[in-house]
């Protein structure tokens, strides 16, 4: 199909630093529309830190980035109408309604506020939230939460779509909804950047996966791609292999006999 030509992200030697310490040490990276990327390494690869300076939510970094087309500058607001965003930590306004958080996030994003009700109420139905429109935020179980944040992200019908870790909380029933509307939307021609640490949803549902590794990427192609090359079955297992990590029964007992200790 035309549309998978269509350069949606660009990263150019992409560096960040905080203070002294090195977090992105040369990103290069190009998404194509209709991707479905999992963004994958382990604790403080710099997940993350890419995210957020895709998002501008981080400032003072080396290299360039592009998004549809356009070189990112500080202060550039107008392509966040295209891009949506579940961020690893839910800050919802836990004393608004579910209504009221959605309609006020939609009119963020340009929305006329009765359309942006009328969506966001179809989607929390669809999304077996039908009875707590009007409840408080504060009442939610996790997974109820991690709900509305899916679906503020993606009330305003965005070209891109930024997940980091946004399974947790849901139920299996759930999982598998979410993960059946990510690849139709990607089927859609959307573009979807997915960081986890859930191994088996990432194999399962990316068409290309990225592996970072203290800042750098270490490994990027499809699952298949990344099977070939590795001696290693599960994309669990060529994780581990690719960050070097092969001594977790020695830690765990480590672990336990400390635990033990009196
Ligand atoms: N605001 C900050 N100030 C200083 N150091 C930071 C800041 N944010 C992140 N870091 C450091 O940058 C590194 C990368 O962090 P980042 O959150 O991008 O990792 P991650 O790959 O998303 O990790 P995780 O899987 O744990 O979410 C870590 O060493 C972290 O301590």
């Amino acid at each position: 199909m035309l549309h998978n030509e269509e350069v949606v992200l660009a990263l150019r030697d992409l560096r960040k630093n905080y203070g002294a310490k090195p977090v992105l040490q040369g990103i290069d990276l190009t998404v194509t529309r209709g991707q479905i990327i999992g963004y994958i390494g382990p604790n403080g690869a710099g997940k993350s830190t890419t995210i957020k300076l895709l998002l501008g939510l981080e400032e003072n970094y080396q290299g360039e980035i592009q998004i549809f087309g356009q070189t990112l500058k500080s202060g550039d607001y107008e392509y966040k109408r295209k891009i949506g965003y579940v961020p690893e930590i839910a800050e919802l306004y836990d004393n608004l309604t579910a209504i009221e958080y959605l309609t006020f996030t939609g009119e963020l994003y340009g929305m006329d506020p009765e359309k942006a009700e009328i969506k966001a109420k179809k989607l929390m139905r669809a999304f077996g939230l039908d009875n707590v429109f009007y409840s408080r935020i504060s009442s939610f179980s996790k997974g109820m939460k991690q709900k509305v944040m899916i679906i503020s992200s993606l009330l305003h019908d965005p070209e891109l779509l930024f997940l980091d870790e946004p399974l947790s909380g849901l139920d299996a029933n759930s999982v598998m909804i979410f993960k059946e509307i990510l690849s139709q939307l990607a089927a859609s021609g959307k573009t979807i950047f997915y960081s986890s640490h859930i191994m088996d949803v990432v194999e399962k549902i990316s068409s290309r996966i990225i592996l970072l590794n203290g800042g750098k990427i270490v490994a990027d192609g499809s699952f298949e791609q990344l099977k070939e090359q590795s001696a290693e079955g599960s994309l669990e297992q060529i994780f581990n292999q690719l960050t070097g990590f092969d001594e977790f029964r020695d830690l765990a007992g480590e672990f336990v006999s400390i635990v033990r200790e009196v």
